[in-house]
């Protein structure tokens, strides 16, 4: 706030929009990135018992069509201007605020955010016309949720086509602390409950699936014909509740099979209002007391999300705070419309609405998609994972096959392939020990996971302990809200005794007054019958006369002492009823007292219990984000492993591939070797022979024995038919050649 702002940036005239502009002043970048509750602004025009007040309105517009000042000076003196997301003047449409303060929110939701639009003001300012507008089928005064049906449904129809769309509505209203089923009245008071997968929500709450905008209208009409709804000083109409329209939008998309839903909380709070104003009594009395407790709450929440101090944020003290407690500083867009009337007469309410949306537009949200994986999308993801799985062990299985080819092929070739082998079967070894490996890592990874899932079901357990003691102390309030009741009403009696009492009083005195009233004119007549004894009459009628007066004394008497008997009677029987009551009273009052003393100390003992049960989740909640960090290291350590794993394999298939291409080409050397030495082989061969021919040509000229020489070639010829042909060759070769062997 600042009174430094120039006389001429306010106009007096109220602010006009077409929707063109509205379009390009959107920014919706800016609308949704902070996640701040965005807070609008809306005045209405003067209602004629206001221009009876005064014809002239206590605010001016800024020229910014977001700021607003007070006509009257503030407590610092100065004259208050308040600064909102935008501002409406009188003169403003019902479409205008739509575009403006609806539209954005709903089309979040139509992307699976939670979204929430609450109009807050004082009896008569405009709530129910803003959200709900006169009449649903008024084209240009329809409100909010109408306007908003109509886009739901629009959108769904531009949608693509492989998105399948479900909505639903509820409507309820929370009246006298009590939730009412506006579609099935009879439900009677309904439970808040919370769990993991819903969040906070109205237990057994009716909500009708619907697919066109029609029948929205019609639940909507069925549903306020069951609202608390009553005429006051204010206002003809005024909302004696708090209405909450439900509507929930699930969306899912038949190619990958996701699925996504937002929930929609539209909110027409009943107004605060000036008992002194509204002049309210009785049951109108009761509500505008309840009205004007949860709207406090309301209050004390908002205090505590922005005061940057506050541990604790009393959303269980009223049942609006807690249904609402996503909308405020959990997960949701929030939108909060201000309605305000522009009347000097209602000065001080505007100022105290101004300075709520104030506080609450620094409250900030965490909105996110409500996305969830659905079984089917998770099957999907399942058979994706085990399919890979299947592709890696065929592959592995590859591998070790080539590995094991690879290296019998080349050992049938040469010698120095039997070095290779050794290699080989080295690597496959090594192959099994990271398969083992693998195996072992995949082990710990589930145990992890039941670890996991060990501690989810722990901290689900203590969440519900939670619950438990939670709606415990719900009731313990509830009951204490009836102790307080009771002791008002208590305190109610004893003023009506008292009042009552007094007028005892008054007939007392006034018959006293009658009584000495009545001596008087005894006493008067008295004097007239003296007189005219002494005067006029004879001795005969004197007499009587004489009797008569005593009679009529006598009687006077007599009945001046059955009314004096009559007023003690009177006066001992309102002090014993006084008393007696008194008594009673005191003694329900103490005994109030005691049960309310006792219940704040159990109050006192389930807030240990909750607070150390919320300590026990927080640690819960930390060593889940442990366990979560250390499976997410231990998965990307994996996924190294496994890719390192990939890596060698592949650098073994590669070395592999080039061993068995330098095998071959080494085989080749060895074979054209082979065939040169077999060549070569030949040749000696028939050299021997022809040296062999020589000779049996020289023994037959000579005829003598064969020589040690030729019997050892012999031998050798003779092996060389059965066992390693190739070893024998060389050394058949070598004894024919050396000139050592010769020797032997
Ligand atoms: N912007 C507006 N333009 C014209 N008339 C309006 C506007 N806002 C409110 N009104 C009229 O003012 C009267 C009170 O409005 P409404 O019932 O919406 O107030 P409310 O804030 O919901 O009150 P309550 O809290 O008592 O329920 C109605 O007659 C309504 O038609």
């Amino acid at each position: 706030m600042s009174d430094k702002t120039p006389q001429s940036f306010f106009k007096r005239t109220s602010n006009r929009f077409n929707t063109e502009q509205l379009e390009n002043e959107r920014n919706p970048e800016e609308d949704s990135a902070k996640g701040n509750v965005k807070v609008i602004c809306r005045f209405r025009p003067l209602n004629s018992k206001e221009k009876e007040y005064s014809e002239r309105s206590c605010i001016e517009f800024g020229s910014d069509l977001k700021s607003v000042r007070m006509l009257t000076q503030s407590d610092a003196g100065c004259l208050p201007v308040f600064n909102f997301d935008r501002v409406f003047s009188p003169d403003s449409s019902q479409a205008e605020v739509y575009e403006m303060a609806a539209r954005p929110v709903v089309e979040s939701v139509l992307e699976g955010f939670n979204g929430t639009i609450l109009a807050y003001g004082q009896t008569s300012s405009g709530k129910t016309f803003t959200m709900s507008g006169p009449s649903l089928d008024d084209p240009v005064y329809r409100g909010i949720i109408p306007r908003m049906v109509k886009t739901v449904f629009q959108s769904i129809q531009e949608a693509d086509e492989h998105l399948e769309f479900a909505v639903k509505v509820g409507y309820c209203e929370i009246y006298l602390e009590k939730i009412k089923d506006l579609f099935n009245p009879s439900r009677g008071d309904l439970k808040i409950m919370e769990d993991r997968t819903r969040g906070i929500f109205i237990e057994n709450l009716t909500e009708e699936y619907v697919s066109q905008e029609e029948e929205v209208y019609q639940l909507m009409k069925m549903g306020g014909k069951n609202r608390e709804v009553a005429a006051t000083n204010m206002n003809e109409g005024s909302s004696r509740s708090h209405a909450i329209f439900i509507l929930t939008i699930s969306q899912s998309n038949t190619t990958d099979m996701s699925e996504k839903t937002g929930k929609l909380y539209l909110v027409d709070l009943a107004g605060s209002e000036k008992i002194s104003k509204t002049g309210a009594e009785g049951k109108r009395l009761d509500e505008a007391k309840k009205i004007n407790l949860s709207l406090t709450t309301l209050g004390l929440v908002i205090y505590s999300l922005t005061d940057g101090k506050s541990t604790h944020v009393p959303y269980r003290d009223s049942k609006l705070t807690r249904i609402l407690q996503e909308s405020l500083g959990g997960n949701s867009k929030t939108t909060l419309i201000l309605t305000c009337s522009p009347s000097s007469y209602n000065e001080q309410e505007t100022i105290s609405t101004l300075r709520f949306g104030i506080r609450a537009k620094s409250i900030k949200n965490k909105p996110k998609i409500n996305k969830e994986f659905t079984v089917a999308e998770l099957k999907l993801l399942l058979a994706k994972a085990q399919e890979e799985i299947k592709q890696k062990e065929i592959k592995i299985g590859l591998l070790e096959k080539r590995a094991i080819d690879s290296g019998r092929n080349s050992s049938r070739d040469t010698e120095e392939t039997s070095v290779n082998e050794n290699d080989l079967q080295g690597l496959i070894q090594e192959l099994e020990l990271e398969r083992e490996h693998l195996a072992e890592e995949i082990e710990k990874n589930n145990e992890l996971s039941q670890d996991l899932a060990i501690q989810t079901a722990r901290a689900q357990s203590l969440a519900r302990e939670n619950e438990e003691v939670n709606s415990k102390l719900m009731d313990i309030l509830f009951s204490m809200q009836s102790i307080e009741d009771k002791l008002q009403d208590s305190e109610e009696a004893v003023c009506k005794l008292t009042a009552k009492n007094e007028n005892l009083k008054k007939i007392i005195d006034s018959l006293q007054e009658a009584l000495a009233e009545a001596n008087l004119t005894i006493s008067k007549k008295e004097m007239e019958m003296q007189n005219l004894l002494l005067n006029t009459t004879p001795i005969k009628d004197k007499e009587d006369l004489i009797a008569e007066v005593k009679n009529l004394r006598e009687k006077y008497q007599l009945q001046e002492e059955q009314l004096k008997a009559h007023y003690s009677r009177i006066i001992q029987d309102c002090n014993n009823a006084k008393a007696e009551e008194i008594t009673s009273t005191s003694i329900e009052i103490n005994t109030l007292i005691e049960e309310k003393m006792q219940l704040s100390s159990d109050l006192r003992s389930k807030f240990d219990v909750i607070y150390s049960l919320e300590q026990k989740i927080i640690q819960k909640d930390q060593e889940f984000q442990k366990i979560e960090i250390a499976k997410k290291e231990y998965e990307d350590h994996m996924k190294g492993k496994v890719s390192n794993l990939e890596k060698s394999f592949g650098q073994l298939m590669k070395k592999m591939a080039d061993d068995l291409s330098a095998y071959k080409q080494k085989c080749g050397i060895y074979k054209e070797r082979a065939l040169k030495y077999k060549e070569r082989c030949e040749k000696l061969k028939e050299r021997l022979s022809e040296i062999r021919q020589k000779i049996r040509d020289h023994r037959g000229t000579e005829n003598k024995p064969e020589s040690p020489q030729k019997q050892h070639a012999q031998i050798v010829k003779k092996v060389k038919g059965g066992g390693n042909s190739r070893l024998l060759g060389l050394l058949s070769f070598s004894a024919f050649s050396s000139p050592y062997k010769r020797k032997d």
